[in-house]
This record gives C-alpha cells, structure tokens and sequence, in this order.
C-alpha cells in the first residue's frame, strides 16, 4: 500500500524542501493540511493519525505537541527539530555516524533528524573516537558558517530585507551555549562538552564545519595519513551519503566553498594536517537544507520505508 506522509510545519522552510523533493515521487501519498488550519490542533491531530510517516518541521514546543496528538502505534514519526533528539525511545538519524545506524533507522518508530551543526564534527569524531586515534576527552572547539536559511522563516526575511547591508560574517551563539551541543556531545561520545562557535552569513543557504585540532598533548600523535584512512575506511563501509575528499596538501581550495553542496543531500569530509607541529584541521562541506535538514529528512524516510512490515 502506498505510505501516507504528513509533513507538520509543510510551508515553513525545512517543510517546502521536504515538499520539493517528495514532489516526483509516486511510491507515496503526501497528504498535506490546509494552510489555514496548519495550526489548528484538532486538524493536526487527524493528519498525524492518519499518517504512515509524520515529518514535523516545527519550532520544538509545537513538535513536542504533533508527538502528544498521536493516539495510535502506527504512525512513525522524523522530528526535524531540536526537542528528542537526545531523548530516551529516538532513534539519531545520522545513518553514517554507525554501521548498525542505517538498521536502527530502518526500523525505528520514532527518528529525531540531527541539527545541521553537529553532523560535520559527529561525521568525523565518532569514527575517529571510536578507532582509537582520537581520546574521548579531547577538548574540542566547532566553528563555521552557515547560509542564513539556518535561520528559518524569520532570518530570511530579517536577510532579505536588509539584501547588500546585512552583515557578510556574523558570530552567534555567545553565551556558549548553542541548543545543538547536547547532540553533539552525546554523538561524537566526547566525555566534555564541546564549544561551539558558529556563524552565519549573507548568502541563502550551505555551510561548512571546521574542527581545528591541537593534538600535540595526546600520548600518541595521529598522524593526518592515519586520520584520513580512519576515516575513509569507515565511509567506504558504511554506504551512504558523506565523501572523504583526497588527503589536503594544499594552501587553499575551492572545494571549501559552503554553497557547492546546495541542493543535494552530500557531504564531503576534508582533512589538511601539520605532522610536524602535531596539528590538524577537518572541515565537513554540506548544505544546511540538504543534508542538514531536509535531505536527511527524505534520506530517514526513505530508509523507514524499506523496513516496513
Ligand atoms: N532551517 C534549517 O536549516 C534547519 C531547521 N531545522 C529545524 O526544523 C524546524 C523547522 O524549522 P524551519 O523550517 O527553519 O522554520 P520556519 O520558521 O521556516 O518554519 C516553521 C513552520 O512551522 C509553522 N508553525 C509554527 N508554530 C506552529 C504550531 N504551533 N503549529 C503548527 N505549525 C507551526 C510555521 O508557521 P508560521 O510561519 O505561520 O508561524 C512555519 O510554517 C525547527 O525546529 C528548526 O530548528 C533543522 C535543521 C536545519
Ligand atoms: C544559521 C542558524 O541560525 N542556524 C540555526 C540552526 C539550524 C538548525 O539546525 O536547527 P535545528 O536545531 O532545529 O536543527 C542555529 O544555529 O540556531
């Protein structure tokens, strides 16, 4: 039977995306609420129960609400917001972080969708932990851009209203205590939290994340060639999505531009390393709609599906 989709929060921006790359698909029903009663509960409520899969693109308090409306035990659910996912019952859905990951999306009922932040250092801290060559109490520091679609609806328009007077590079996050550090932490399996010091610029959407590593402490010194092969190995096994560009000897690359992943649900993973100064640096290219939201949305989905009964 085709499978009925509901996406709660369909005309907000991660939601449209959502719609966009649903939109060819003939192996599902999007069923979708009349806008004026998008947020009226009632009406939620029948299209969430009504739904196979409910894909909640909605502020957190409103996706904490879609999961209390639904009364029976066959509607699955993608939550797209901030608010499981780090909660008992989710399943995270980052399906490369893990070989097991893609089968417990599979099956699961309930799939909080990663923040687009924490996805470029998870992609690279939980192999790298896990292979040994990084401690769990390295002390790490995030930073990077992000288009300001990041944002939603409201720093949309807030960007382009101001158009060429918005400011080009703009760090936030200042109390240190961005909402995606918790994710972070818990998926990357670092004993302390990390900072996070992200930004935000004057272009639509795509980010980049950067982990700048001072490695020179560690009782053994991984080398750049025994990150990048951890890394590669566990990429080239796992299927998926996220690319592990060639070992980086260069002063600077295009590649590195936050808007050439637009579009698409890709990741490419790069590591440049100073051997001799015991120094790294990994950045993770993707688009903060793609893979950071809505493109992993469809991804999860997609998976879900093949594992219905
Ligand atoms: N944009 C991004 O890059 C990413 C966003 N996310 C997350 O996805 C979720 C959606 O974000 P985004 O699409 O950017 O946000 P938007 O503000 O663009 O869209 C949110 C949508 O939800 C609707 N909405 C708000 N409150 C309610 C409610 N109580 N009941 C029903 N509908 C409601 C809004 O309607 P109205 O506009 O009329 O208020 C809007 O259509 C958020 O939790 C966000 O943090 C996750 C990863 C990346
Ligand atoms: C540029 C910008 O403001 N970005 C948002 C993150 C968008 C996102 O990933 O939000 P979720 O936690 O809902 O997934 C921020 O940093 O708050």
């Amino acid at each position: 039977m085709t499978a009925k989709i509901f996406i709660d929060g369909e005309h907000g921006t991660t939601g449209l995306q959502i719609r966009t790359r649903l939109a060819e698909r003939r192996d599902i029903e999007v069923i979708s609420i009349p806008p004026e009663k998008r947020k009226d509960a009632d009406a939620r409520a029948e299209f969430l129960n009504a739904a196979d899969i409910a894909i909640l693109c909605l502020p957190d308090d409103a996706a904490r609400e879609s999961v209390s409306l639904i009364e029976n035990n066959t509607t699955r659910v993608i939550d797209a917001s901030t608010a499981h996912r780090v909660s008992d019952g989710w399943t995270y859905g980052f399906a490369e972080m893990d070989k097991t990951q893609t089968d417990a999306i599979r099956s699961a009922g309930r799939v909080a969708n990663p923040g687009c932040w924490p996805q470029g250092p998870i992609a690279f801290l939980r192999p790298l932990i896990k292979a040994g060559l990084l401690p769990d109490s390295l002390p790490v520091t995030v930073n990077g851009i992000s288009g300001y679609s990041g944002g939603g609806r409201t720093m949309i328009e807030d960007y382009e209203a101001k158009g060429e007077d918005a400011p080009e590079f703009m760090p936030y996050a200042l109390t240190l205590k961005h909402k995606h550090v918790p994710e972070l932490q818990a998926y990357s399996r670092l004993s302390g939290a990390p900072l996070m010091q992200p930004a935000v610029g004057n272009f639509a959407q795509g980010m980049l994340t950067a982990l700048p590593l001072q490695l020179g402490h560690l009782d053994r010194v991984p080398t750049g060639a025994e990150l990048h092969a951890a890394l590669a190995g566990h990429y080239g096994s796992v299927g998926g999505v996220v690319r592990v560009a060639p070992l980086g000897d260069m002063e600077r690359t295009g590649g590195l531009d936050p808007e050439s992943h637009n579009d698409t649900n890709d990741m490419t993973l790069y590591v440049f390393a100073n051997d001799a100064r015991a120094q790294a640096l990994l950045i993770a290219v993707y688009d903060n709609l793609g893979k950071g939201a809505s493109g992993a949305a469809v991804q999860n989905m997609d998976l879900m599906l093949e594992g219905r009964d």
